[in-house]
């Protein structure tokens, strides 16, 4: 080998295990993943590695699972401030009593920053490098993760009524698309329309939202289908299930993410198919409020791309992204009645490039192959609790928590190291946050 076939990199990974989930999701061992500049250059046998490649910086992950950064598909960042605020309540008692009237007093553009900033940190920590966002101030949020280095679809909101965003649909459209034209060439965020709920965004808005899709090419992400109550509500008032009156508003198509779909019936899955609709699943907070089972291996079976969310952190209660993969996984089996159903390497790709695809984004995110962006994540499979390793992907799943992961990289940029966060000030942070807690705790015992 001569010294001009030599490669330079910037890192070198050596992983006692590594998964890229594309072009296979099977476990290679001793494996080395090769950076260059924001990009994954390689993933090669360490020998291959030692032939190839000269790095400036090599590090060695032993017991270590290194796999591409998770994708959470749907969350309120900024919620993480309400974190068990309000417990053990149904879906329309726990935001008309509890949710709405704290956010009518407490979300302002402080909020939004302390409380979302409280999110990525969590977020980070626990494997995810890209999340999805609906919430207040989203061009306080984008800015936050650009600023923190972190990828983010970040939806501005759309209701019927006033918010602290703004004082109807009109505004919040004419908000929004300023929002979009400013962040759509941006490669971390990916500005995207948020209609809360079928409930509460009436027909008007709903196709201004379908036109400004399609002229600006924004995603759509909606709570679809969240509670029985929905559904049957929603044939009572209008005599359409909520999947229909959204095809026939033209909400649905490949760019639109439907989040929770429980109560599902045939139909519902036809019209998912047909237009290629997005699911996003979010089972922590579907068990938690018990809104709904949602049919996941019914959707699969039918071809239609199902990732995950955790949703806020107020109904779940974290946004550990490993933990609610096992939560699926299991309740994926229950529900289709069959223990093969959502495999643990199945489960991993709904974190990954099936997230990616939904985002539009899988030509360059979601798998560990050489040219993609190089967002990466380690997972430390070395402690008693996590013996033997027959099955790395097994362990993720079924016995990991977030909290083992050692390592992160977005865009080739360190963010998580030996366990620490690198670009978030931790202890000025709290201090922020306790002073949240305090103002919230006193106004709720008030
Ligand atoms: C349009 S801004 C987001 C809005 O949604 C509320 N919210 C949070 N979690 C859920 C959920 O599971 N279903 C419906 N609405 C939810 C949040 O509090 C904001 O008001
Ligand atoms: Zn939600």
């Amino acid at each position: 080998m001569t010294a001009d076939t030599i490669t330079a990199a910037d890192i070198r990974i050596n992983a006692r295990w590594v998964i890229p989930m594309e072009p296979t999701d099977a476990v290679l061992d001793h494996q080395a993943v090769l950076v260059q500049g924001d990009r994954i250059a390689a993933v090669v046998s360490q020998e291959e590695a030692d032939t190839r490649f000269r790095a400036k910086e090599t590090i060695d992950l032993p017991s270590h699972v290194v796999l591409p950064g998770l994708i959470n598909m749907h969350g309120h960042a900024a919620m993480s401030l309400f974190r068990g605020m309000a417990d053990d309540l149904p879906l329309m008692t726990w935001l008309n009593d509890h949710i709405w009237p704290a956010e009518g007093a407490f979300v302002s553009e402080t909020f939004i920053a302390d409380g979302t900033q409280l999110a990525m940190a969590e977020m980070l920590r626990t494997g995810t490098t890209t999340f999805s966002d609906m919430y207040f101030f989203p061009e306080i949020v984008a800015q936050l993760a650009r600023d923190a280095g972190m990828r983010a679809q970040v939806c501005f909101p759309l209701l019927d009524f006033p918010t602290p965003w703004g004082s109807g649909p009109d505004e919040y459209l004419s908000k929004g698309e300023t929002f979009i034209r400013q962040w759509q060439d941006d490669p971390f965020i990916t500005p995207a329309i948020g209609p809360h709920a079928p409930y509460t965004v009436s027909d008007e808005p709903l196709l201004k939202a379908v036109a400004l899709s399609r002229s600006t090419g924004a995603p759509i992400q909606i709570h679809l289908h969240e509670t029985a109550f929905e559904v049957a509500d929603a044939i009572a008032q209008t005599g359409k299930r909520p999947t229909a009156r959204m095809a026939d508003l033209g909400v649905l198509g490949p760019l639109t993410q439907c989040v929770h779909m429980t109560q599902i019936d045939d139909s519902d899955i036809q019209l998912l198919r047909e237009t290629g609709a997005q699911v996003v699943h979010c089972p922590e907070s579907n068990l938690k409020l018990a809104s709904g089972l949602s049919p996941i291996q019914k959707f699969r079976d039918a071809g239609i791309n199902v990732t995950i969310g955790t949703d806020g952190a107020a109904s779940n209660n974290d946004l550990d992204l490993f933990g609610e993969l096992s939560t699926a996984a299991m309740l994926a089996k229950l529900v289709a009645n069959d223990a093969s159903a959502l495999s643990a390497h199945e489960a991993l790709a709904m974190a990954t490039i099936k997230g990616a695809k939904a985002l539009g984004r899988a030509h360059e995110l979601g798998s560990l192959e050489a040219g993609k962006l190089a967002d990466i994540i380690a997972v430390d499979l070395g402690d008693p609790f996590l013996q033997p390793v027959y099955d790395p992907a097994s362990h993720l799943v079924y016995s990991n928590h977030g909290r083992q992961v050692s390592h992160s990289w977005i865009n080739g940029v360190p963010q998580v190291q030996e366990g620490r966060l690198t670009r978030i000030d931790v202890p000025d942070l709290m201090l922020r946050v306790r002073g949240w807690a305090d103002r919230i705790r006193e106004q709720q015992s008030s």
